[in-house]
């Protein structure tokens, strides 16, 4: 298998040039982020390049955060916003030579919420098309994000099928589809095709994926058996240092 450091948990007590560099230096073939925006796309370049490794994903904004946001994509009225956190996040993306979009729908529900997803995400995938960019979508579990709009893969699946786009693809996070759905093995080979990156930590607390409900070392070997050979996202609270919790990678 080959593993991604998600760097909005892992060693996110660093600056984000520091934590690409600790990744390589722990192992990891990939990085991946949550907000990288504030950091300056040369110094993220820089650390790249210096240490081989590839900045597989990023999230679009959340909106105004301190004031209940989590993401604007869904949010009807804020097309606008929306739109230009995807631009935003298309920009920085082709700047670092990222390949994964993550769009963030935000609290919202009902009909015209995903009439709104829906539009907003033609525009990130028409956009992101040219620079062989794919648009992800993600559910979130109910304990953690409650009130956000995207909460199962069978909802992820009816709005991929409504956009209708080839670069628009599921963000498998094994911790949340434990905690909404459960049923992995078989949700993993049922929606691999629709898949654009697999994440995971234990669960239900979101350490490291050593311990917990779910069996890691059986579900890589299902994704390793389906042929799936794309780096896996680590992207668990590592609560404290990171580096005293990746015996797992020994295991995997
Ligand atoms: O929470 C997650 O899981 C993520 O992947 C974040 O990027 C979105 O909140
Ligand atoms: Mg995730």
């Amino acid at each position: 298998m080959s593993f991604s450091a998600n760097l909005g948990f892992l060693w996110a007590d660093r600056p984000l040039p520091e934590a690409i560099r600790a990744a390589k230096a722990a192992g990891f073939d990939a990085v991946e982020c949550h907000w990288p925006y504030d950091v300056p796309t040369e110094a993220v370049t820089a650390a790249l390049q210096e240490t081989g490794l590839r900045m597989l994903g990023l999230n679009t904004r959340r909106g105004d955060v301190a004031g209940g946001e989590n993401g604007l994509s869904a949010l009807p009225g804020r097309e606008e916003d929306a739109r230009a956190a995807i631009d935003e996040a298309i920009a920085y993306a082709v700047t670092i030579n990222t390949p994964n979009i993550h769009v963030m729908a935000g609290f919202t529900e009902g009909r015209d919420a995903h009439e709104t997803f829906v539009e907003n995400l033609r525009y990130a995938c028409e956009k992101a098309a040219p620079y062989g960019i794919t648009i992800l979508i993600e559910p979130l579990n109910r304990y953690d994000a409650p009130g956000y709009f995207l909460t199962t893969t069978d909802q992820a699946l009816a709005v991929i099928a409504d956009v209708g786009a080839s670069n628009l693809k599921l963000m498998f996070d094994c911790y949340h589809v434990q905690l909404m759905e459960g049923d992995l093995t078989h949700r993993i080979e049922a929606l691999l095709p629709s898949i654009g990156h697999i994440q995971f930590a234990s669960v239900p607390d979101r350490g490291a994926p050593d311990h917990g409900e779910v069996n890691y070392t059986h579900i890589f070997s299902i994704i390793a058996r389906l042929g799936y050979d794309a780096p896996l996202g680590a992207e668990y609270k590592p609560g404290g240092d990171t580096d005293a919790t990746l015996s797992w990678m020994n295991d995997a």
